[in-house]
């Protein structure tokens, strides 16, 4: 059964049509990667997921119910966690705040905190500020938020994008271990090709602006996925070649209909 569900979404600003026909339907407990060329829309579509922007057609529901403001039991990580953390507050308050604006009692939210820190690898980093800490480490206290919270569905928007190499295979680990331990459904927004294949249980690929859905691929590789052994994996190769060629074709502006 689908738990989140985008359907025929558009999304103009203005004169400008940057989404035309957008479906894409999420079953409770998947992880699935959206990815596109610059400019595709790929932060538009997951606004309108979110709550947080209004289409201008076709609809969004979440366990049946329309999206109209952001769900309580939906949480977003954002690319820049630089802006996301509150400067003046420890990690520790940082991954709390949510839960208190949720008046979740104060023992349940000690527990739900240090599990989600323990999650992200950060449990003797609750008492720093997020600006002792790298970027790296700045983005796991905002996926540690989000967990915490235990949202049904966690929506992700490029959240690797600002860290190096090397973090964000670690980040990317993370996150499917996070999937994997907490049954969370993931829409996880890359522009990066190889992420996406080595993430998603499914590859939805959009075209270029005004975008449309150009492929969705599953993804058939082991659930056990590292690194090493998965991206030399010759399957991975093929996958990641042909989503790549995919990428190519959509850059091509749609056509008008
Ligand atoms: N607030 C806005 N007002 C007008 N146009 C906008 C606005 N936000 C986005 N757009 C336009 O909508 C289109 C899609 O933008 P969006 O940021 O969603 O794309 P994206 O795929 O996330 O981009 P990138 O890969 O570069 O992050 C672009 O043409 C952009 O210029």
């Amino acid at each position: 059964m689908s738990l989140l569900e985008i359907s025929g979404l558009r999304k103009s600003y203005g004169p400008v049509e940057a989404i035309r026909d957008v479906s894409v339907s999420l079953r409770d407990g998947e992880l699935v990667c959206l990815v596109g060329p610059s400019g595709c829309g790929k932060t538009t579509l997951l606004k309108c997921a979110a709550g947080l922007l209004a289409p201008s057609g076709g609809s969004v529901t979440l366990g049946g119910e329309p999206v109209t403001a952001p769900p309580p039991n939906l949480a977003v990580v954002f690319q820049e966690y630089g802006r996301s953390l509150f400067p003046w507050l420890t990690v520790r308050r940082n991954v709390e705040l949510p839960l208190r604006e949720k008046k979740v009692a104060r023992a349940e939210r000690d527990r739900l905190v240090s599990e989600a820190l323990s999650a992200v690898g950060l449990a003797d980093r609750g008492d720093a500020y997020p600006w002792e800490l790298s970027g790296g480490m700045q983005q796991r206290v905002a996926i540690a938020r989000a967990v915490a919270y235990q949202p049904s569905v966690l929506l992700m928007d490029e959240p690797f994008a600002a860290v190096d190499a090397q973090t964000r295979a670690e980040l990317e680990d993370l996150i499917r271990s996070i999937w994997r331990t907490f049954g969370v459904t993931i829409l996880f927004v890359t522009h990066d090709i190889d992420e996406a294949v080595y993430l998603g249980e499914r590859v939805v690929v959009l075209s270029g602006s005004p975008t449309v859905v150009q492929e969705t691929l599953t993804v058939d590789l082991p659930a056990e996925r590292d690194q090493l052994t998965t991206r030399s994996d010759p399957r991975f190769t093929e996958l990641r070649t042909h989503v790549y060629a995919e990428i190519q074709s959509a850059k091509k502006p749609t056509p008008a209909p």
